[in-house]
């Protein structure tokens, strides 16, 4: 599985305990350490705008060259605005592990947003292991996923 990452500079401290979290697993031999962990930037605190990363990330989601992304700034809001704007994309800002199980269980969400001046550390990153051991539960989701989709693609249905 591959994981694009993305940040600016208001996430890019979380950003670096995310890469250490996936880097620990790989050291532990854990399920998540499988995970390949593509950085896509930014690569430092100077101050950067939020929606190239996040359109970054969620063009290589949407274009199949990764099958997930994780997107991080200051909130989470608005680099996760700008994910959602990429067709095919449903990118889930989450603030606790129930909403990032629920976004994968029901949503399918491909992109996880979070915010560092929101969440600290170690729920951050509880986060992130909620979202990545969680499948997509299909049934019923699975209809309402494709209505998501269908959302934007060929015009206006209304
Ligand atoms: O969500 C955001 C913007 O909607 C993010 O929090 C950005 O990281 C934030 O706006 C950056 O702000 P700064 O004052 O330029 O550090």
């Amino acid at each position: 599985m591959k994981i694009a990452i993305g940040s600016d500079h208001g996430g890019f401290r979380l950003k670096k305990e995310i890469l250490a979290f996936f880097q620990a697993q790989k050291e532990a031999d854990a399920k998540l350490g499988q995970a390949e962990i593509i950085d896509l930037g930014t690569y430092s605190e100077a101050s950067v705008d939020y929606p190239d990363f996040g359109e970054a990330v969620a063009r290589g989601v949407a274009q199949g060259e990764y099958q997930y992304g994780i997107v991080v700034c200051g909130t989470g809001i608005g680099i996760s605005i700008a994910a959602n704007k990429v067709q095919g994309i449903r990118c889930a800002l989450c603030h606790e592990t129930f909403s990032a199980r629920m976004a994968r269980e029901h949503n399918d969400a491909n992109i996880l947003a979070l915010g560092e001046r929101v969440t600290g550390p170690g729920l951050a990153i509880d986060i992130v292991n909620a979202f990545f051991t969680t499948e997509f539960a299909g049934e019923r989701h699975a209809r309402r996923v494709d209505k998501l989709n269908k959302i934007g693609k060929s015009g206006c249905s209304c």
